[in-house]
């Protein structure tokens, strides 16, 4: 066989867009850089969240015009940080000692190996950071919060620049590419992610961007949000911003916790790493989920008990769906079935679960993960629908992500994903949708 020919095996052509197509992954490009920014400027101390006032909206179009604001959005010194913090963490990947091992098995026959310590670089950061803030006071840690603009700037910058790496690279020889990013078309397969596991050596670019530089700086900036609000109150914090610290990090330990478990998800198995990925990694994830943090800074909110004990329920249920769901399927890929949950073989020879979460519905852990979402926005109260945009933007993203998955295994389970179907009717939450 022809080299050409070998390749067009491996790699065959994406011949289906999904996002619709390249105007959708255009518009996608576009928008959340744009998004990033817009919900600085829709929620803040200055302008309020959302601007009231029509002369602030009118003041804030005039500013736009200028060169001076453009210029504002440039801060060298965030971007030395974040690009030192990023430094940090790629350090911390090769020198924190980490077992070795490998995830599902490619679509070539082999298996990728990945060093785990991100949880023990998650230690590591997060006990610098108090030990400074320890040291030297909250006023010390603040800078996140004044700087916002600029670190998100940086962010975006880290994320263009790897994406356009990854892309180029992606053409050398011998490459395994995503089944879905292989569409000829540069706009698109910039975005989806041409390759499907870019790596420097033994060092994988995607899976470390999910887990460690962004992941982990969404925690600093919460610390950061909290410090900023001890400063204006003489110390103290108020028991919305202590809900939504601990949530948060609760969330990131458990993600890095449980670092193996991301090898069985679809980011890691099927989608390549692109635009999308890397913007959604290193700037969305630390800039936008943060929101309501930021916001309890100039809106402070003593929430009391009762509502305090209702949010602390739904965030509870949220994470015991979330982590059981994921800790079945994970147990189960991993050749492991503790609570002999029932399965059914399909052709290929995979497995898929029927009894147990998985039997409750097709996306179990999606349920979780929204509830979650929820008891984020709750932590700030009914003033504002811009703090509610997390589980919005996040209900959009797990349909679609279930519709796409569903795709996917459709093609890979083929008549025995429609048996599945019948089994397990119900999308994300059980009995309902
Ligand atoms: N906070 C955030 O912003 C985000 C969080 N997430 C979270 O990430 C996690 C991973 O999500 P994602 O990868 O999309 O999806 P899943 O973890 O649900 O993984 C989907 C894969 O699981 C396998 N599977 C499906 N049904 C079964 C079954 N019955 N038994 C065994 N295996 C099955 C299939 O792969 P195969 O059969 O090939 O093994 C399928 O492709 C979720 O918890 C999600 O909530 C996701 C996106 C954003
Ligand atoms: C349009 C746009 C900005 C898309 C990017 C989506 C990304 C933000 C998300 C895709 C999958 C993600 C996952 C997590 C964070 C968000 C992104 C990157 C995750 C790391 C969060 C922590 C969880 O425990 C997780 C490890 C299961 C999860 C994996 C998927």
């Amino acid at each position: 066989m022809s080299s050409s020919k070998t390749a067009s095996t491996l790699n065959p052509r994406t011949t289906t867009y999904e996002f619709c197509g390249p105007l959708g992954a255009f518009a996608v490009s576009v928008g959340v850089p744009f998004l990033l920014y817009a919900l600085f400027f829709a929620c803040n101390e200055t302008n309020g969240c959302p601007p009231s006032d029509v002369e602030v909206l009118h003041n804030f179009v005039a500013s736009v015009q200028t060169l001076e604001w453009w210029k504002g959005l440039w801060d060298t010194e965030a971007t030395l940080i974040y690009f030192g913090w990023y430094m940090f963490c790629v350090v911390s990947w090769y020198i924190l000692p980490g077992d070795w091992i490998e995830g599902v098995t490619l679509r070539t026959g082999g298996k990728k190996k990945y060093k785990i310590n991100a949880f023990s670089t998650f230690l590591l950061a997060v006990g610098l950071t108090i030990g400074h803030i320890y040291r030297s006071g909250p006023e010390a840690f603040t800078f996140l919060y004044e700087k916002w603009v600029g670190f998100v700037t940086a962010s975006l910058l880290m994320s263009v620049l790897q994406a356009f790496y990854v892309y180029a690279m992606s053409f050398k020889e011998g490459k395994v590419l995503a089944l879905g990013g292989n569409s000829g078309n540069f706009i698109y397969d910039f975005y989806i992610g041409r390759e499907l596991n870019p790596s420097i050596g033994s060092f994988d670019i995607k899976s470390f961007n999910e887990l460690r530089p962004g992941l982990i700086l969404w925690v600093l900036v919460d610390i950061s949000m909290a410090c900023e609000q001890a400063v204006r109150r003489g110390g103290t914090i108020t028991d919305s911003m202590w809900l939504i610290l601990l949530f948060q990090t609760w969330y990131v330990a458990d993600g890095l916790y449980n670092e193996p478990a991301i090898f069985t998800t679809m980011d890691i198995i099927s989608d390549g790493f692109g635009f999308m990925l890397s913007v959604g990694d290193l700037a969305w994830v630390p800039f936008i989920y943060s929101l309501q943090a930021r916001y309890l800074v100039f809106k402070p909110l003593e929430l009391g008990p009762l509502a305090t004990a209702a949010i602390l329920a739904v965030k509870a249920t949220g994470y015991w769906i979330f982590r059981s769901a994921n800790g079945e399927k994970n147990d189960f890929r991993n050749g492991r079935n503790p609570k002999n949950l029932k399965f059914f073989e399909t052709s290929s020879g995979s497995k898929l679960l029927i009894t147990g979460w998985w039997g409750a519905s097709r996306h179990p852990n999606y349920f979780g993960d929204i509830l979650m979402a929820l008891s984020w926005s709750l932590t700030t109260g009914f003033d504002t629908p811009i703090t509610y945009f997390y589980p919005i933007y996040f209900g959009v993203l797990l349909i679609h992500r279930q519709i796409r998955d569903d795709e996917n295994c459709e093609r890979k389970y083929g008549k025995d994903w429609e048996k599945y179907k019948e089994l397990v009717p119900y999308r994300i939450i059980p009995k309902v949708y």
